[in-house]
C-alpha cells in the first residue's frame, strides 16, 4: 500500500525546457553580480563559496575564478550542492520580480492536490536546493502548492543516483520503503531507489516510451494515479 510519495521536480512534476531555458539561463546571467554583491554580506553567500573554493581547487580570495567556476558548472548542469545552494538564493529575485513563474504540468498540480486530500504524504527530493523546491512550488504558474507538501529534500542527503540516498530519506520519514512511490524521469535515479527497496513510476513526459516491463510507465500524473489505484 502506498502512503507516500516522493516526486522529483525536472522532467517529472516540471518541464525540461523551463529549467534549462529559464532557470539556467537566469542564473548564468545575474551568478557574478550576485556573489560579489553578498559575499561579505550575507554568511551563507560566503559558506556556498567555501565550498565551491573547496571542490573546485580555485583560489578561494579570486572571485573571478570563483565565477567562472559557478558559470562553467551551470553550462555542464553540474549537480554540486553549492552551486544549487546559490541559484535558489538568486532565484528568489527572480520570482520576487515577476521574471517569471515556477512551471508546474497541471496535472502534476491537480494530482498532487487530489493526494494530498486522499491523505498521501507528498515529498519532494530534487537536486535543486530545497529552496529553490519551495519557490518554484510557491510561486507556481497552478498557484501556491506548497501546502501540499510534508517536506523537502535536495543533495544535502545525497546525489539522486545513489541507494543512499533514499536509505536516509526512509529513514527520516520512518516509514517502510514499500510504502514509498518516487517518481522520476531518469532511470538512473529510479534503479538507485529501487536499490533502497522504493517502489518507483518512471515519467516520460515526452517522446517514445521506453521498452521496459520491469518498472510502471506514466506518461502524465493521471497515468500515475491510475497506477495507485492498482496498489
Ligand atoms: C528545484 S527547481 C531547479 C531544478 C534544478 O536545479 C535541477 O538541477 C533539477 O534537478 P531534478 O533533480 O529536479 O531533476
Ligand atoms: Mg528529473
Amino acid at each position: 500500500m502506498i502512503r507516500v510519495i516522493l516526486t522529483d521536480i525536472e522532467g517529472t512534476t516540471s518541464s525540461i525546457s523551463f529549467v534549462h531555458e529559464v532557470l539556467f539561463p537566469y542564473a548564468r546571467e545575474h551568478m557574478g553580480e550576485f556573489v560579489r554583491d553578498w559575499r561579505h554580506e550575507d554568511p551563507a553567500v560566503g559558506e556556498q563559496l567555501d565550498r565551491v573554493a573547496e571542490v573546485s581547487g580555485c583560489d578561494r580570495d579570486d572571485i573571478d575564478d570563483l565565477v567562472r567556476t559557478l558559470e562553467q558548472w551551470i553550462d555542464e548542469d553540474r549537480k554540486e550542492t553549492s552551486l544549487k545552494t546559490l541559484q535558489g538564493m538568486l532565484w528568489e529575485q527572480g520570482y520576487q520580480h515577476g521574471a517569471f513563474d515556477g512551471h508546474v504540468y497541471p496535472d502534476a498540480a491537480e494530482y498532487l492536490r487530489f493526494w494530498h486530500d486522499r491523505g498521501l504524504r507528498l515529498y519532494v527530493y530534487s537536486s535543486g536546493s530545497v529552496k529553490a523546491q519551495k519557490l518554484i512550488f510557491g510561486f507556481s504558474s497552478e498557484g501556491d502548492l506548497t501546502p501540499f507538501f510534508s517536506g523537502y529534500f535536495d543533495t544535502n542527503v545525497g546525489g539522486k543516483k545513489e541507494s543512499a540516498s533514499y536509505r536516509t530519506i526512509i529513514d527520516k520519514l520512518g516509514v517502510e520503503p514499500e510504502t514509498v512511490l518516487f517518481l522520476s524521469d531518469v532511470d538512473a535515479e529510479l534503479e538507485a531507489a529501487e536499490a533502497a527497496g522504493l517502489k518507483t513510476c518512471w515519467l516520460v513526459r515526452e517522446g517514445d516510451l521506453p521498452d521496459t516491463d520491469h518498472r510502471p510507465v506514466a506518461r502524465d500524473f493521471r497515468e500515475v494515479d491510475a497506477l495507485l489505484q492498482r496498489h
